[in-house]
This record gives structure tokens, C-alpha cells and sequence, in this order.
């Protein structure tokens, strides 16, 4: 016969809805049994007898009010099956919970950022947990990079022995494209406020641009790799973050306000970048992990016409990682953000815990 897991799926949204098209065309020996899906904060799909649910029809299938957490816990335990939760959110709440899950067993594959960037207690909370006997896995290569192999990598690195030096690149495909577009080593009158817009037509922007411009994704996703490092970092607000949004325009309640006011404030970024332009640089919206100096930053760099980090098409993201056995540094590039792209992340990871917690 073969083998089995249950899967519990939380979200449906962007990535969420990518991971249960990929899922339901899956092809593998491992049977997927979904056996709760959440398909938002108010509607879920389950049954007491455990019966799959139907990813052709869930879109218009009848729902329930979603278990709370602790019925979840209790649910999956119940279950006859070794069980994953996938977590296509970006709850806190679900996040904190990670902890739990883990010590009752029940694995993770996540693109949520929140359980490993926010306070350091959760971090270091979820990785005692994941050293109990019968514990759950956790694998969240999607909250870096969205698919691209970054934190797999970085991990085999270290524990194979391996030490960091200094983690540098770009980890936003928003601010990717906004900076690929707005610097380049062609001479161009392109305004910054421009861009943003674009890129929020086009799609590449949170619903709310400020989420994107204020550093704060990009500040996580840092985190996530200076603690894989070994550095304590406490939070994603303790260490310098240079938000793009103007200090003026802080205050401001809406969107849409924001985005009518920020062509008053383009002359400013317009001056870093024309400075930049007179020594032969663009400016880019880095994050940097220096293990060595013990220090984290996200902001902006400026880089050589020539450097790698100049030449970035779209919205791709670029990690560059030194180490004792990467002196001349390890790159990975390519798309880092998006729907179909982030859930094969996320499907990839469910598939290794599967893979080894199937029965
Ligand atoms: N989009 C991308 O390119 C990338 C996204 N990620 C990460 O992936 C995650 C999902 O992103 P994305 O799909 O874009 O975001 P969306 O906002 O499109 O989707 C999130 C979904 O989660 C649902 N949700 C929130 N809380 C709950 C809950 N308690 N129970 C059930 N459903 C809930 C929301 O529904 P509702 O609000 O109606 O309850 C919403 O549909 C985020 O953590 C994001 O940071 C990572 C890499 C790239
Ligand atoms: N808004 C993020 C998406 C995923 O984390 C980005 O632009 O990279
Ligand atoms: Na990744």
C-alpha cells in the first residue's frame, strides 16, 4: 500500500490558491490527504470522519466556521495520519502558535515570515520544541526568496560545518523592480513616485505600497538569515532600516493619499541618484547580514555599473552569501516573488516533511 500524510492547508489567497492548483495536479507516491482547509478567517472545509476535501470543487463547496487553534491541535492529533499544517498566511496569531504545533508532533511548510522574524522567544521557542522526541518539522524555504534555494542551502552550509562571513542582497521583488527600473546605468529622467505607481498597477506591490516601501518585509527576511547565522537578532525593528517613505508622509491614513502625495517628495531620492549616477553607480534596496562585525542593516546601496546586483532584470532577487568555503561568494538569482512561484516553494517543503513522516 502506499504511503500517507494528512495535510491541514490554511489560506487560500495569492500563494494560496497557486499551492491547491499545484497540489491537486500533484503527481508522487505519497498519498496527500487534505484533510481541513481554511479557506479564510471565516470559512473552512472539514469533516469529523476525516473526509478529503475535494480540491476541484473547494471553491464552491459549502463551508463551517474555522476550528480554533487548539481544536485544530486536537484534530489533527486525532487523526490516524502523521499531519502537516501549511500555513498560507500571514497571521501572527497562527505564527505564535508554531511552537505547539511543533511539540504536539504536527509539521510545518510555510511561506509565513512572522513566526521567524519576529520576537527572538518564538524563533527560539519553535527550534527547542523541533528537538523533542516525536516532534513536528518545520521548513520555510519560502519566507526567503519565495522557491529560490536559499535557506536550504544556507543550512547545509553550517551544519555541514561551513561558517558565514557576510550575507548581501536584494530581497525584495517589489523594491527590485522599482529600483531596476527607477536606477539604471542608462541616463533617465524616470521619477521614483512613477515607478511606485507602475509597479502597484502591475501588480508588484503589497494592496498597500507602504508595506513594501517602508523596508519592513525586507527587515525579515534579513532577520531570518542573520539567526540561521548565528546572530541573536531580536527583532526585525533592532537594527537600522531605511524606509522609503518620506517623513512627511508618515502620518497618512490612505493608499491612495500616500500615493497622490510622494511625486512632492522626488527630488529627494532623485538627488541620491543622480550622485550615484556621477560615480558610475545605481542605487539598490539592500539587506546585509555581516557575521563577522555582528551587525544587520537594510537600506540603500549603490552599486558599480558592472557589479551583479546592477545588471538585476524585473522583479528577480539576488543573494549574495560569503563564507569560509565561498570565498569568492555563492549567487543565487531569479524570481523571488509571486504566486506560483512561491507555492511550489511551499509545496517542495511539504513534500520533504512528507517524505519523511509518511506511513
Ligand atoms: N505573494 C508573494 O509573492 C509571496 C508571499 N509570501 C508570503 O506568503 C503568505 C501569503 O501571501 P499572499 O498569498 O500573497 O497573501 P494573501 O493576503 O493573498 O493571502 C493570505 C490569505 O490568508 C487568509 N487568512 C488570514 N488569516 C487567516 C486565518 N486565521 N484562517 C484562514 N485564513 C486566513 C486571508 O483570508 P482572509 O483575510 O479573508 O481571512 C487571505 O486569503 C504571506 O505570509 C506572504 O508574506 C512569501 C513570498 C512571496
Ligand atoms: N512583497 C514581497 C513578497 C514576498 O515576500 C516581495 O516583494 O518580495
Ligand atoms: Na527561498
Amino acid at each position: 500500500m502506499s504511503r500517507s500524510v494528512n495535510v491541514a492547508i490554511i489560506g487560500s489567497g495569492v500563494v494560496g490558491s497557486a499551492f491547491l492548483g499545484q497540489l491537486k495536479n500533484l503527481k508522487h507516491s505519497i498519498h496527500f490527504n487534505v484533510i481541513y482547509l481554511a479557506k479564510s478567517s471565516e470559512e473552512a472545509l472539514f469533516s469529523k470522519s476525516y473526509d478529503p476535501v475535494d480540491l476541484s470543487t473547494y471553491a464552491t463547496a459549502p463551508t463551517q466556521t474555522p476550528l480554533s487553534l487548539d481544536e485544530l491541535v486536537k484534530y489533527l492529533k486525532e487523526s490516524a495520519k502523521p499531519s502537516i499544517l501549511v500555513d498560507n498566511t500571514s497571521s501572527v496569531a497562527i505564527a505564535d502558535f508554531y511552537p505547539t504545533f511543533i511539540k504536539e508532533g504536527i509539521s510545518i511548510a510555510t511561506p509565513n515570515k512572522k513566526a521567524f522574524s519576529s520576537d527572538i522567544s518564538v524563533w527560539n521557542e519553535i527550534f527547542k520544541n523541533a528537538e523533542l522526541p516525536g516532534s513536528g518539522l518545520v521548513y520555510h524555504e519560502a519566507t526567503v526568496g519565495a522557491a529560490l534555494p536559499i535557506i536550504g542551502p544556507l543550512k547545509d552550509l553550517i551544519t555541514t560545518g561551513d561558517k558565514v562571513e557576510k550575507i548581501e542582497g536584494i530581497f525584495s521583488g517589489t523594491l527590485s523592480y522599482i529600483f531596476n527600473e527607477f536606477s539604471t546605468s542608462e541616463k533617465s529622467d524616470v521619477k521614483f513616485s512613477d515607478v511606485v505607481k507602475v509597479a502597484k498597477k502591475l501588480g508588484y506591490t503589497e494592496p498597500d505600497p507602504r508595506d513594501d516601501l517602508n523596508g519592513l518585509d525586507v527587515a525579515r527576511k534579513v532577520t531570518i538569515l542573520a539567526r540561521i547565522s548565528g546572530l541573536e537578532v531580536k527583532s526585525p525593528t533592532s537594527f537600522p532600516v531605511d524606509s522609503l517613505i518620506p517623513k512627511q508622509l508618515e502620518g497618512i491614513q490612505s493608499a491612495n493619499e500616500f500615493l497622490e502625495k510622494l511625486p512632492e517628495y522626488d527630488s529627494e531620492i532623485q538627488k541620491v541618484k543622480d550622485e550615484a549616477f556621477a560615480e558610475g553607480k545605481v542605487l539598490r534596496f539592500i539587506g546585509q547580514v555581516d557575521v563577522k562585525d555582528n551587525k544587520v542593516s537594510v537600506g540603500i546601496g549603490k552599486y558599480a555599473f558592472d557589479h551583479p546586483f546592477a545588471s538585476l532584470k524585473g522583479s528577480d532577487n539576488v543573494v549574495s552569501i560569503k563564507t569560509q568555503r565561498y570565498v569568492n561568494p555563492l549567487i543565487i538569482q531569479g524570481a523571488g516573488a509571486g504566486a506560483e512561484i512561491t507555492a511550489h516553494g511551499v509545496l517542495a517543503d511539504t513534500i520533504k516533511i512528507a517524505e519523511r513522516i509518511a506511513n
